[in-house]
């Protein structure tokens, strides 16, 4: 494993200790989702500051479940992101088209507005990786050919370039996610605005992970 790729794996809440006791510090750990504020009486709510407490670094903010079945908009997620960097959590802030929107010529629109709602919220982008996740990849073995993912990354990039600034596009790592596996990753990491990956099913799979992982040291290897 190259020193210059991060890993991190994001168990359920519950599963989270028993996880991080079974990783060396190599692999840092991330949650699924945090509370939008400090920690206070929230029941069922998982704060920032317990997150921290159980060795979390990182948070997934924004994935298409919490979206699309549990209802969060992007302002919530925006203030998320917010409160979850100001407490110095990582934040890896998903966003991503559903089928019906792609079809219907609308995911630069889309995912603009949901890059927008992170950037009107963020005090900063130091720490903050963006992972285009199409929501038709989303475990259903569909994953987006390497040419309509780089389309939308590069996309990306360039949006960050005029809405946020030339430096924090160049340095912001955008990620991929969606139906990523042993076989695809490759053509996928070889592109050029495709900087590691999101990764569901395949990350239950030991080795078939270290191929993922091993995908993007060797792009790092080569570039
Ligand atoms: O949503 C995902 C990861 O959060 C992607 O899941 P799959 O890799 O199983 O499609």
């Amino acid at each position: 494993m190259e020193a210059d790729v991060d890993v991190v794996v994001a168990p359920p809440f519950v599963y989270i200790d028993q996880v991080k006791k079974t990783l060396t510090d190599r692999v840092e750990i991330s949650s699924q989702n945090s509370w939008v504020g400090k920690g206070g009486a929230f029941t069922g709510e998982i704060s920032v500051e317990q997150l921290k407490d159980v060795g979390c670094t990182w948070v997934i903010l924004g994935h298409s479940e919490r979206r699309h079945v549990i209802g969060e908009d992007d302002q919530f997620i925006g203030k998320k992101a917010a409160y979850a960097l100001t407490e110095n959590l990582k934040v890896i802030a998903c966003i991503g088209e559903r089928l019906e929107e792609r079809e219907a010529g609308k995911t630069f629109d889309v995912c603009f507005q949901q890059l927008k709602a992170y950037a009107d919220n963020v005090p900063s982008w130091d720490n903050i990786v963006v992972a285009y996740e199409p929501v038709w990849a989303i475990g259903t073995g569909k994953v987006a050919t390497p040419e309509q993912a780089q389309e939308v990354h590069v996309a990306v990039r360039d949006w960050l370039k005029k809405n946020v600034s030339v430096e924090v596009a160049s340095k912001t790592r955008i990620i991929y996610g969606g139906s990523v596996n042993g076989s695809n990753c490759a053509e996928l990491a070889k592109q050029e605005d495709i900087d590691g990956f999101l990764v569901g099913g395949a990350s239950l799979k030991g080795p078939e992970f270290a191929t993922i992982v091993n995908s993007v040291t060797l792009k790092k290897v080569a570039a």
